[in-house]
């Protein structure tokens, strides 16, 4: 391989996941890696297969689905979940195992109350396992960054001697500073012996807002793994944000000669998947994927981007994806203008996908002044998210304000085909909406989340909703989009809720009820 390529691991479905609340079902996962496939990533982790039979089956699930990226499971140093990684990663086209265990006198000593030697037999003897089970094995030195340097020099040689084909260097907690990590990279490749015989990574959190610096200035000093995530998602501050990493790369390589296989036309779409998918929402002047990222609000800004668009502009919206569209759309668009417009926004759809998704966007279009990319990005996403669901929304009126207190709904709701109509009244109208669609589909799950935003501006724009249910310890994000932020909400809801049904029917498949 070229020696200034960079290889792009993305542990969006792994560490990603690890976000508190970002929790991803089965198709979910497989749609996002799909997308990860298509924009070029070498390496995406799919899960920790030993973690609950789901992650087994989503990890193997991607595997089966995707044919051009190498599929990536984690097991910690244990014969059982390295067992289990390797049964989830089986009909992957390209298979690896990512094993780790913590090296620092920190996490040895409180938190697996290990002796060093101990340790250093465990990382040799778990990565000669994972590689008798399969040729591409990755070992981690978990919290890295803060572990001796003699004891991380001889835990890397051993991994190594044991058959790693990677070795990665996390900085766990997100301690390190740029110029630190580097050096620590340099004094890995000057003092291990074997180190040619593999590729080094990094993997770097956020905590201090350094994830993005400290994977680059380790890339510097010889690095050609970056781990990483889409929009930064990860354990507490999150990963270093591959959509960063890659544009970093591509519009310094005065700076940075290096290369990564990334599609970068694929971010923008990635992003909003990610995005949709977990309910986090990305902040405005988010570098790259934030609704700001492009836009030029100040008089002096917009005169010299129109004069000469490099004056304040350092990469092209187009070079990720962000299209400015000579296709406006309206009440008075057609079949063909929509179709192409789906195309411009990355979407493939069937015939009966496509024609769901026009009959939506002509109700909006009757509702809304105007209908921008955004909208449709998230009507279509709204409806590929409602799938195959058994509870579904038919109707809903509320009544509030200052004269109907207190407020009530009237909600119309189908349960595996039988609809069903009640009213029931809230301390205020989404309260109300809640209680109805309660007392139609009765549930324990308690709401752990309800957050509004605009899809765009305007007291006309689309509500998208998020709702997060937790039930058993396990939550599920639901979507909803609508012109109609209480329609959006109960939409959200079902949705929430269908996902609960389907969790349900794989941890107990007799109790799927309401
Ligand atoms: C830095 C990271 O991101 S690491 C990945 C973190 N991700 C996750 O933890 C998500 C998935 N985790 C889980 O579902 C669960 O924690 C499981 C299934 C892995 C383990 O569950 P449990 O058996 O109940 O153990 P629990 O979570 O309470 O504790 C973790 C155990 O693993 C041990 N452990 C931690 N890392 C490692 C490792 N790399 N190798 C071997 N053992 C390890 C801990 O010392 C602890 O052992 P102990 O129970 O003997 O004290
Ligand atoms: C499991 C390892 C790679 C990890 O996520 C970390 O150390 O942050
Ligand atoms: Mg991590």
């Amino acid at each position: 391989m070229d020696h200034n390529r960079v290889i792009i691991f993305d542990t969006t479905l792994r560490d990603g996941e690890q976000s508190p609340g970002a929790s991803m079902n089965l198709e979910e996962k497989v749609r996002i890696a799909l997308v990860l496939e298509e924009m070029g990533v070498d390496v995406i982790e799919a899960g920790f297969p030993i973690a609950s039979n789901g992650d087994f089956e989503a990890v193997e699930a991607v595997a089966k689905a995707v044919r051009n990226s190498v599929i990536c499971g984690l097991a910690r140093a244990t014969r059982g979940d390295i067992e289990r990684c390797a049964a989830a990663i089986k009909p992957a086209a390209s298979g690896r195992i990512h094993t780790f265990l913590s090296t620092s006198p920190l996490h040895m000593k409180y938190k697996l109350q290990m002796e060093p030697e101990k340790v250093l037999e465990k990382v040799a003897e778990s990565v000669a396992y994972a590689r008798s089970l399969t040729d591409d094995v990755e070992w981690s030195a978990e919290d890295g960054s803060r572990t001796e340097h003699d004891f991380l020099c001889r835990c890397v040689e051993a991994a190594i001697k044991s058959g790693a084909r990677t070795i990665n260097i996390p900085d766990t907690v997100g301690y390190a500073v740029p110029d630190e990590y580097a050096a620590l990279i340099e004094m890995l490749f000057n003092r291990v012996p074997n180190i040619d015989k593999a590729v080094i990574s990094v993997h770097c959190h956020n905590d201090l807002g350094l994830a993005v610096a400290n994977s680059l200035a380790a890339v510097g000093k010889g690095a050609r793994q970056i781990e990483c995530t889409i929009n930064g998602l990860g354990e507490r501050a999150g990963n270093a944000a591959m959509e960063e990493i890659v544009m970093a790369l591509r519009t310094r390589p005065d700076r940075m000669p290096f290369k990564t296989g990334i599609k970068t036309e694929n971010i923008t779409k990635a992003s909003r998947l990610v995005s949709t998918i977990t309910g986090f929402v990305v902040q405005p002047n988010k570098a790259i994927v934030g609704k700001n990222a492009f836009a030029h609000e100040s008089g002096i800004h917009q005169d010299g981007v129109l004069k000469h668009a490099q004056t304040y502009e350092i990469m092209t919206p187009d070079s990720v994806g962000l299209h400015r569209s000579h296709l406006v759309m309206g009440k008075h668009s057609g079949r063909a203008a929509f179709k192409a417009k789906l195309k411009e926004l990355g979407y493939d759809l069937g015939d009966n996908a496509v024609e769901d998704a026009f009959n939506r966007f002509k109700d909006l279009a009757d509702r809304k002044k105007d209908v921008f990319d955004e909208d449709i990005v998230a009507l279509v996403d709204d409806a590929v998210v409602r799938g195959n669901d058994r509870v579904k929304l038919i109707s809903l009126e509320v009544l509030c304000g200052t004269k109907h207190q207190p407020p009530s709904a009237v909600l119309e709701l189908s349960v595996d085909g039988v609809t069903r109509e009640v009213r029931a009244t809230g301390d205020g109208p989404v309260d109300a909406t809640f209680n109805a669609i309660k007392a139609l589909f009765p549930h324990e799950a308690k709401l752990q989340l309800y957050q509004v935003s605009a899809v765009t501006q305007g007291t006309d724009a689309q509500a998208e909703v998020t709702v997060r249910l937790e039930e058993d310890g396990k939550s599920v994000n639901g979507q909803g989009a609508e012109t109609d932020t209480l329609v959006a909400s109960a939409r959200a809801y079902v949705n929430a809720l269908n996902k609960l049904l389907v969790k349900r029917q794989k941890t107990a498949p007799d109790a799927a009820g309401p």
